[in-house]
């Protein structure tokens, strides 16, 4: 019988302080280097052992010949008109997942992916073309942060502000891997960004958003509405057949009962679809059910699917509708269109090379 032997290491971000406490004692070395080691690894976002410089040359040696760290990659970046950057990054197995930096007056924003691809099939978003192929680790959710707040400040000399998990992928289908991601960014030794900067979008999982609720989680939510009823929204979102608006209403009702934290309702206007009074009035009977304000969001065209923004005047109307009967209401404009970096056009594409 022939054995398979791994030659992959195992990857340190994986180990807790605790476990990696255990595991420098049981090699001979002092507990409390763990505490520090941790801290190249995330605070100091270090991607080689060779850079821990409080370390003796022995306990460096020890570490690489046991762990890797397994940091993601800048593939490539390219920067929109408006100034907004995207960059394809490069997952330790090869995989390619794409984040974005979004400029704004007020605020610095990364968009991060949470999945290779996505399962969930909505007809209007290019990822939901692709395949999914795998979840993201929170390390993976983590660099990309890092490597996007590095380049706020490389391009506009300020910082990270905010964050969405509005990239590739459907977060609440990796519930443990993304909490874990927020926890590092917002914990002391991470980065210590707070959580009322962060937003997780999804898709609407029922369940899992009563879990946020369970977890009493600090950062916000948006739900991707884009029809408040059920049958148009299964059209354009498969997922609303087993997760539908009733259900999704009393699992939000849930999570704010448990939080606190308001929703925003994410509603892109498409033309001849969602687009009449008749669709602002039921969206107005949603937002009632939670605290709630909505986003209206540009439709991105993308290849695969022929929907088009409604037009000017109809998409006023919509909104001024809304504003009549008290919704909060804002009308948000696409950015990075130029190069397919805006919400729903990421899968990974080249533009104009
Ligand atoms: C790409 S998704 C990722 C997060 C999560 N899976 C979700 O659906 O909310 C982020 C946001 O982009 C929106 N989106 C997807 N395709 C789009 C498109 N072609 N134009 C504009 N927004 C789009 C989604 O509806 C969602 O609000
Ligand atoms: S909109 Fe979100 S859930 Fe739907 S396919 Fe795109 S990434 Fe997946």
């Amino acid at each position: 019988m022939t054995e398979t032997i791994s030659l992959s290491k195992q990857d340190i971000r994986k180990l807790t302080v605790a476990q990696l406490k255990d595991w420098l004692t049981q090699h001979g070395e002092q507990g409390f280097r763990a505490k520090q080691i941790v801290e190249w690894l995330w605070k100091k976002s270090a991607t080689s052992f060779d850079e821990m410089s409080n370390l003796s040359l022995k306990t460096r040696e020890l570490l690489s010949e046991h762990f890797e760290i397994r940091a993601i990659s800048n593939a490539k970046s390219q920067k929109s008109n408006d100034g907004t950057v995207k960059s394809a990054f490069k997952l330790h197995d090869g995989h390619l997942i794409e984040g974005v930096l979004i400029p704004a007056d007020d605020r610095m924003t990364a968009c991060v992916s949470s999945q290779v691809g996505c399962s969930l099939t909505c007809k209007f978003c290019a990822t939901g073309y692709m395949d999914r192929k795998r979840n993201l680790d929170a390390a993976e959710m983590y660099d990309q942060v890092v490597a996007i707040d590095r380049q706020a400040k490389e391009n506009f000399s300020v910082p990270l502000t905010n964050i969405v998990y509005m990239g590739m992928g459907e977060p609440l289908l990796n519930y443990a891997n993304v909490l874990e991601s927020i926890e590092k960014i917002t914990s002391p030794e991470g980065l210590g960004m707070s959580p009322k900067r962060i937003t997780v979008s999804t898709a609407g999982i029922a369940k899992m958003i009563k879990k946020l609720g369970d977890d009493e989680v600090k950062f916000n939510l948006a739900l991707s509405l884009h029809a408040a009823n059920d049958l148009k929204r299964n059209q354009i979102m498969p997922i609303n057949e087993s997760n539908s608006l009733e259900n999704l209403a009393e699992a939000l009702q849930y999570f704010y009962r448990k939080t606190k934290n308001r929703i925003t309702f994410e509603y892109i206007v498409f033309n001849n679809f969602n687009d009449t009074l008749q669709d602002a009035k039921e969206l107005w009977e949603f937002t009632k059910k939670v605290p709630a304000k909505v986003n209206i969001i540009e439709y991105n065209p993308i290849a695969e699917a022929d929907f088009k923004n409604t037009g000017v005047d109809k998409l006023e109307q919509f909104a001024r509708f809304l504003d009549s009967k008290g919704v909060i209401v804002n009308v948000r404009r696409s950015r990075g269109k130029d190069i397919d970096a805006a919400c729903g056009q990421l899968a990974n594409r080249e533009k104009n090379e």
